[in-house]
């Protein structure tokens, strides 16, 4: 297994209130009604935190957990929140343990994503939610970035607590921290730079100074100069959002068109494809989603010929697959609430998430013969299959001969793996090799007859994914 790196967000996460920048007030708000638990039960059992994402939300619940002694139970929007699980996790954990147990027999409820509760998996969240909220005897921090996401009960029955993008001057003196303890010099106009480029999203901004501090390291230069930083402009986000816009929620294609024509010159189509990709299950789900993920695997496969034969115009197709592809199949009426890509966050992140070594794009790349950048990005599309067509998914297993804990983080489970294994097994038998053997040499990617006669196989079970 390859050492996961380090992500500097979490080493650095605040301990405490004086370490979180900005949101004073929000924080005095917090610690307040968190001291009102000592004594009694307070009016608002919960408080919702809201505001953009990456300024301190979760890490101040969590700050505040810590403070009181009390232990925290999480729940996110990956939880099934169906009114059972809402009522089993939450319902009890909140009943059980009383006032006079005191402030340490208590548990603190956190809520994430209390925004982002839809589908059919969370029928009935919202209400389980609200009732828990009016009958909690614990104390519950419901966290989101839209207030109006939340229900009407759940905005009703908590107090807000607002929380705001920390200024520049704050987020430059916390990246300034965190540079010193990390040991990396930098010049302060390119902290600033840095911060400028985050608009006050502060883990985006610490992600951006890993990346960079890491490209420095690797260039062996000393301290990271203005001239380090080529971060994406603001502008070319505004542009973004505006064609996610037309690409999932209006039916007018010859506005999409023009839009798309002045997007052309800001982005290039890889790193409209992480955005289209990571806002697409928003929108979409089931059968609809499988729909959508065909142009959009398409255009993958396009800007991996791209990156292997140079020609570029094919760039043209991959972006119009993306773009149309998608916006031809819109199923619902409502608007997803966008999120930048995961992959890259604030732009840059792209960079140090395509440059973490994933084994399991290296055997891709070297199976397929793609670049490794292409084929991290077939990765979404391969945990699409592994969830959901185990045939497909043993089939790839086997081809480019995944370990058993690559087969489980693409969603896949130990049938995936035993029955992949099964597949290889008659070929190393036939040679009369050592298994054992044969698997080391796979694992070190050696290019034996063998492998030939597996990437043409290879080939056509990904190739029509
Ligand atoms: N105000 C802040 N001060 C110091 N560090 C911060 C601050 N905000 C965010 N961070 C850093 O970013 C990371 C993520 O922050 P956190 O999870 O608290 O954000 P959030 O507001 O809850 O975002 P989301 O809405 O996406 O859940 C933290 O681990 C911390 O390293």
């Amino acid at each position: 297994m390859v050492g996961k790196k380090e992500e500097w967000v979490e080493k650095h996460r605040p301990q405490k209130f004086e370490e979180v920048a900005g949101n004073d007030k929000a924080i005095d708000q917090l610690q307040e009604w968190g001291e009102k638990w000592k004594n009694e039960i307070p009016k608002y059992r919960a408080v919702s935190l809201v505001g953009p994402p990456g300024i301190g939300k979760t890490t101040s619940a969590y700050i505040l957990a810590k403070e009181h002694k009390w232990n925290i139970i999480e729940m996110n929007a990956s939880d099934k929140r169906t009114k059972d699980i809402i009522n089993k996790i939450a319902g009890s954990a909140s009943k059980s343990g009383t006032i006079s147990q005191g402030s340490k027999g208590r548990r603190l409820v956190i809520i994430d994503e209390a925004d982002n509760l839809h589908g059919s998996s969370d029928r009935g969240g919202k209400k389980a939610i609200t009732k828990v909220i009016k009958e909690s005897s614990q104390p519950i921090v419901l966290i989101a970035n839209d207030e109006y996401g939340m229900s009407k009960g759940m905005r009703s029955n908590s107090k807000k607590i607002e929380f705001k993008r920390p200024n520049q001057k704050e987020v430059i003196r916390l990246l300034n921290k965190i540079a010193k303890k990390e040991k990396i010099k930098a010049y302060k106009n390119a902290l600033r730079e840095i911060a400028r480029n985050a608009n006050g999203d502060v883990r985006g901004a610490i992600n951006d100074l890993q990346s960079i501090a890491e490209e420095i390291r690797a260039e062996g230069k000393e301290k990271i100069r203005k001239s380090d930083i080529s971060l994406g402009s603001r502008d070319q986000e505004e542009n973004i959002w505006k064609i996610l816009n037309y690409i999932f929620r209006k039916n007018d294609f010859e506005t999409l068109k023009q839009v798309k024509r002045d997007l052309d010159s800001d982005i290039t189509p890889e790193d409209l494809l992480h955005w289209v990709d990571d806002n697409v299950p928003k929108k979409y789900s089931g059968n609809e989603l499988e729909k959508v993920y065909e142009p959009l695997s398409k255009a993958a496969m396009y800007l991996g010929q791209v990156s292997l034969s140079g020609n570029y115009s094919l760039w043209s197709y991959a972006s119009e697959l993306m773009v149309y592809g998608v916006a031809v199949n819109k199923p619902y009426k409502s608007a997803p609430r966008y999120t930048g890509p995961k992959i890259f966050g604030k732009l840059s992140k792209a960079r140090s998430k395509l440059k973490k070594e994933n084994p399991i794009s290296t055997k891709l790349s070297e199976r397929y013969f793609i670049s490794n950048k292409s084929s991290s990005e077939l990765i979404p599309y391969l945990k699409l299959i592994f969830e959901n067509d185990p045939e497909r998914a043993s089939a790839i297993a086997s081809e480019i001969d995944l370990k058993k804990d690559e087969v489980q983080y693409l969603g896949g489970n130990e049938e995936i793996y035993e029955s992949a294994k099964e597949k290889r097994k008659p070929k190393k038998e036939k040679n009369g090799e050592d298994a054992n053997e044969k698997d080391e040499k796979m694992d070190k990617g050696s290019g034996s007859e063998k492998e030939k006669e597996d990437n043409s196989e290879s080939q056509s079970s990904l190739g029509d994914f």
